[in-house]
C-alpha cells in the first residue's frame, strides 16, 4: 500500500538576468525564486491497483516518483510504502520498489548487457541460485537472450528498454515505479511492452503506477487515473469516471429505414449535426444524457435501421482537463 499525505516538493530556481554576460550574471546570481513541482498532493494506492500518473510537462510527474521512491527528500508532507518511509527506512523500501526512468537507463553503458544485471543482482544480495532463476526468467519473457553480451551503448531502444525492465524488476520487487517506459519506441515494441505489464499486473499482482503521455498506454492498461496539473491533483478516479466528468460528445450516426426531415437543432443534450437522406449525425453529451436517452429521442425521428457510437477519444478527454 502507498500512502501519500500533503506531499509537497519546492525547488529554489535563479532568476535569469537579461542584457549583457546574462548567462554568466544568471550563473552568479542570488536572485531565487521558489517552484512549487509537487503542491499538496494526496492520494492511496491499495496493493494489486495499476495506476496511470499523467500530467502536462513540466507537472510535477518526476518529481513525486523521485520523491516515492526516496530519490528526493519532500519540503513537507509524508510518503509510505506499506508503512515506511522511503527516506528513512531506504534499504527495506528498496527491496519493496522496482523504479524505472525510461528516458535515462540505469544500466551501465559501457559493460555487456548480462554485466548489469550481475552488479544489480550483487547490489541486492541475491543468492547465486536465485540471481539465476531470476535472470533467466526475465530474460525468456522480456527475449534478452540475443544482446545479453552486447554492450548497453549498443542496444536499440527498444531492447534498452526491455532490459531496464528486467533491472527494475530483478530483485522481484511488489511495487513498481515506471517513468516513461514506452517512450520513443515503435508500434510493436510499445504493444509488446504493454502487454508484459498488463501480465507482471494481473498475473503476478504486482502494483504499478505508471507515469507517461501515451494516453493509448493509460487506456489500455490502467484501472484508476491520477492527474496532476502544475503540481497540483487536479483528478483522481477511473477512466470512465474521467470521460463523465469532461463530457465531451459521444458522436451517433444513425440511419432510418425511411427519409427523415427534422429541422437541424438541439434537443437539450442532444445535438443534430446533419442530415444526409437516411442518415442523420448527431452529438450527445453524455454528462448530461445517457446513451438510451439519446437513442429513444432519435428514435421518434424515424425508425432506425442501424446505429454507429463513436466515444470521444481519450487522448481528447485528457486535453481538456489539462
Ligand atoms: N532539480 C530541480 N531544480 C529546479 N527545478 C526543478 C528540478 N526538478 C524539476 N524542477 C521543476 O519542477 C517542475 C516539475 O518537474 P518534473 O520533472 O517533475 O515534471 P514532469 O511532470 O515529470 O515533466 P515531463 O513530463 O516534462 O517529464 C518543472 O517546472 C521543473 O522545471
Amino acid at each position: 500500500m502507498i500512502t501519500v499525505s500533503n506531499l509537497t516538493k519546492q525547488f529554489r530556481q535563479t532568476v535569469p538576468k537579461e542584457g549583457r554576460f546574462s548567462g554568466i550574471r544568471t550563473l552568479l546570481s542570488r536572485d531565487y525564486r521558489v517552484k512549487y513541482a509537487v503542491s499538496d498532493i494526496s492520494f492511496t494506492i491499495p496493493e494489486g491497483e495499476f495506476v496511470g500518473y499523467i500530467g502536462p510537462n513540466g507537472a510535477g510527474k518526476s518529481t513525486t516518483i523521485k520523491m516515492l521512491a526516496g530519490i528526493l527528500h519532500p519540503t513537507s508532507g509524508t510518503v509510505q510504502i506499506d508503512g515506511l518511509s522511503p527516506h528513512r527506512h531506504r534499504r527495506a523500501v528498496a527491496r519493496k520498489l522496482g523504479v524505472l526512468f525510461g528516458q535515462r537507463t540505469q544500466l551501465w553503458w559501457d559493460l555487456p548487457t548480462a554485466d548489469s544485471f550481475d552488479i544489480l543482482a550483487a547490489m541486492y544480495g541475491l543468492e547465486p541460485q536465485r540471481k539465476r532463476e531470476r535472470i533467466g526468467m526475465l530474460a525468456e519473457l522480456l527475449e534478452l537472450d540475443p544482446f545479453m553480451a552486447t554492450p548497453v551503448r549498443k542496444l536499440s531502444l527498444g531492447q534498452r528498454m526491455r532490459a531496464d525492465i528486467a533491472a527494475a524488476l530483478l530483485h522481484d520487487p511488489d511495487i513498481l515505479f515506471f517513468d516513461e517506459p514506452t517512450i520513443g519506441l515503435d508500434v510493436t515494441a510499445k504493444k509488446n511492452i504493454r502487454e508484459f505489464l498488463r501480465q507482471i499486473n494481473r498475473e503476478l499482482g504486482k502494483t504499478i503506477l505508471l507515469t507517461t503521455h501515451d494516453m493509448d498506454d493509460i487506456e489500455q492498461l490502467c484501472t484508476r487515473v491520477i492527474v496532476i496539473n502544475e503540481g497540483a491533483l487536479s483528478f483522481d478516479g477511473t477512466i470512465p469516471e474521467l470521460r463523465r466528468r469532461i463530457g465531451l460528445p459521444t458522436l451517433m450516426s444513425v440511419t432510418y429505414r425511411g427519409e427523415v426531415i427534422v429541422d437541424s437543432g438541439v434537443f437539450d443534450a442532444l445535438s443534430i449535426k446533419e442530415i444526409d437522406g437516411r442518415t442523420v449525425i448527431a452529438t450527445c453529451n453524455r454528462a448530461k444524457m445517457s446513451a438510451m436517452e439519446a437513442l429513444r429521442l432519435l428514435e421518434t425521428l424515424g425508425e432506425i435501421e442501424d446505429i454507429h457510437m463513436e466515444e470521444p477519444n481519450f487522448e481528447d478527454i485528457v486535453h481538456h482537463i489539462y
